[in-house]
C-alpha cells in the first residue's frame, strides 16, 4: 500500500509518497514528476546509506533511461558545513550537472539538508528530490528548509527550496541503528504535541511497535507526522508565523548541539531535551503541571534523554541560544506547550526564567 499526502504550495505542490520498496520504483515515480532524462542527475548519500541502499537506486535508474552519479559524503552532522557543500558543488560540476539536472538527497536529515542547499544554489538553484532513509527524515525531507551550521550556530546558512517530490521507502527504515531510530521518533513525537493530543497518546501507547520498527505502527506514524508537518508548511511556508511551532524544543536543541560541537547529542536528542525544557517553561508559566508529567513520560518511555549532561556549560548554551532565527528586535521567542497537543508562540519569555530552566535540566534526574 503506498499512502500519498500533498504539501500545498501553489504551482510549487509536491507529493510525499509512503510505502515498502518504493525505491525499486525510482525511476518510474521520477518519470512521472517529469525528472530529466537528456541532464545527468546526481545522487548525494552518506557511506552508511550507500552500503546499503545506493546501488539498488543508481542501478534502477540506469535501467530507466536515467544518466545517475552519486556522490557520498562521510555520516553524521560533521558533513553539514560549508567546506562538505564546496566538495558536493564540485561533483555536480564534475557530473557536468546543468540547470535541467536534479539533484537528488539518499540519506536522512543530515544528506537532505545538505544536498538540498546544494540543489538551492547550484546555478543558482536546480531541481531537488528527497528519498528519505530515517524515520526523523519525515520531518526533514518535508517542507523545503535546506541548510547547513556554522561552528557557532545550527542551520544558519540556508535557504527554503521544496522539493519535487518526496520519495519515503519505509523498508530502507530496517537498516536503522537502534539510537537513530529512537532520536528520529523524537519528531514524531513532537509533531503529536505541537498538533494532535491524539495521536501523543498514539504514539506513547505504541511505543513498543514503533521502536520495534513495526511496519503497520511505523507507516501509520510517518504518515500522521507528515501530515502534521505538510498541513504546517501549506499555511506558512516560510515561516512567517505558524511554522514556528514545528521549532517545539529546538531553541534549546540548537543550542546544546551546538555547544557539543555537533558531535555528541544527535538532533532528536537534543531536542527531546529541548522539549521537556519548553514543557518546564510553560509550567513556570502557569500551565498545568501535567504537560512537563506527559511529556517527561513519553521521552523517557522512547528511552530518549530528558535532561542537560552535566558538563554542558550554562553560560555557553545561553550564548549559542541568541543565534536562534526565532529571534529578533532584541525579543527571545518560545514555542511554549499550553496543553499536550497545543502550543503558542511566546514572544515575551524572560531570559532568566530560561536560564533556570537550563540549570534545572542539567541539575535535576
Ligand atoms: N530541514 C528540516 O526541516 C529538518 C527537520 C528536522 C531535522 N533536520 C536536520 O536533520 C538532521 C538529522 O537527521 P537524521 O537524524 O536523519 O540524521 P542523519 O542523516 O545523520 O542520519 C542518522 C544516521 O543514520 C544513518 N542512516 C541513515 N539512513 C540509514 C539507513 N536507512 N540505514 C542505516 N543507516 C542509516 C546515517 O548515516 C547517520 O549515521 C539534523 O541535521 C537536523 O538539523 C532538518
Ligand atoms: O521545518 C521546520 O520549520 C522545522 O522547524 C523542523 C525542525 O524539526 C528542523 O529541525 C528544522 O531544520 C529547524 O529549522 P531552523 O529554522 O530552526 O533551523
Ligand atoms: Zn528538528
Amino acid at each position: 500500500m503506498v499512502r500519498e499526502l500533498t504539501v500545498d504550495l501553489g504551482t510549487r505542490s509536491y507529493p510525499i509518497y509512503i510505502g515498502e520498496g518504493l525505491l525499486a520504483d525510482i525511476a518510474a515515480y521520477f518519470e512521472k514528476h517529469g525528472i530529466s532524462k537528456a541532464s545527468p542527475l546526481l545522487i548525494v548519500t552518506d557511506d552508511h546509506v550507500a552500503k546499503h541502499h545506493l546501488s539498488l537506486a543508481l542501478d534502477r535508474l540506469a535501467e530507466g533511461g536515467f544518466t545517475a552519479v552519486s556522490y557520498t559524503v562521510a555520516a553524521g552532522e560533521k558533513s553539514k558545513s560549508l567546506a562538505v557543500l564546496e566538495d558536493v558543488i564540485g561533483a555536480c560540476l564534475q557530473a557536468g550537472l546543468d540547470r535541467k539536472s536534479t539533484v537528488v538527497a539518499l540519506g536522512g536529515g543530515v544528506v537532505g539538508d545538505l544536498a538540498g542547499f546544494v540543489a538551492a544554489s547550484y546555478m543558482r538553484g536546480v531541481r531537488f528530490v528527497q528519498i528519505p532513509t530515517t524515520i526523523l527524515a519525515h520531518d526533514s525531507s518535508v517542507g523545503g528548509k535546506v541548510a547547513v551550521n556554522h561552528p557557532l550556530a545550527k542551520n544558519i546558512i540556508g535557504a527554503f527550496h521544496q522539493p519535487e517530490l518526496v520519495l519515503y521507502d519505509t523498508s530502507t527504515l530496517l537498516t536503522l541503528p537502534d539510537r537513530d531510530v529512537r532520536a528520529g521518533l523524537s519528531e514524531m513525537i513532537k509533531h503529536g504535541l505541537i498538533w494532535d493530543a491524539e495521536f501523543t497518546a498514539w504514539c506513547e501507547a505504541n511505543a513498543e511497535k514503533l521502536i520495534g520498527l513495526d511496519p503497520e505502527a511505523l507507516q501509520y506514524g510517518l504518515y500522521k507526522g507528515c501530515a502534521v508537518k505538510a498541513a504546517v508548511v501549506s499555511r506558512d511556508e516560510r515561516e512567517n508565523d505558524l511554522r514556528a511551532i514545528l521549532n517545539l524544543g529546538h531553541t534549546i536543541g540548537h543550542a546544546l548541539e551546538a555547544v557539543a560541537g555537533y558531535n555528541e547529542l544527535l538532533h532528536g536528542e537534543a531536542i527531546s531535551i529541548g522539549m521537556v525544557g519548553a514543557a518546564m517553561l510553560s509550567v513556570r508559566m502557569g500551565n498545568p503541571e501535567e504537560i512537563l508529567t506527559v511529556t517527561e513520560r513519553i521521552f523517557k518511555k522512547f528511552g530518549l534523554p530528558t535532561r542537560i549532561p552535566a558538563h554542558f556549560d550554562t553560560e555557553a548554551i545561553m550564548r549559542a541560544m541568541m543565534h536562534d532565527k526565532k529571534f529578533s528586535e532584541g525579543r527571545m521567542v518560545y514555542i511554549v506547550p499550553t496543553a499536550i497537543g497545543k502550543v503558542e508562540i511566546n514572544k515575551n519569555v524572560s531570559a532568566e526564567w530560561v536560564r533556570e530552566i537550563v540549570d534545572r535540566l542539567k541539575r535535576e534526574d
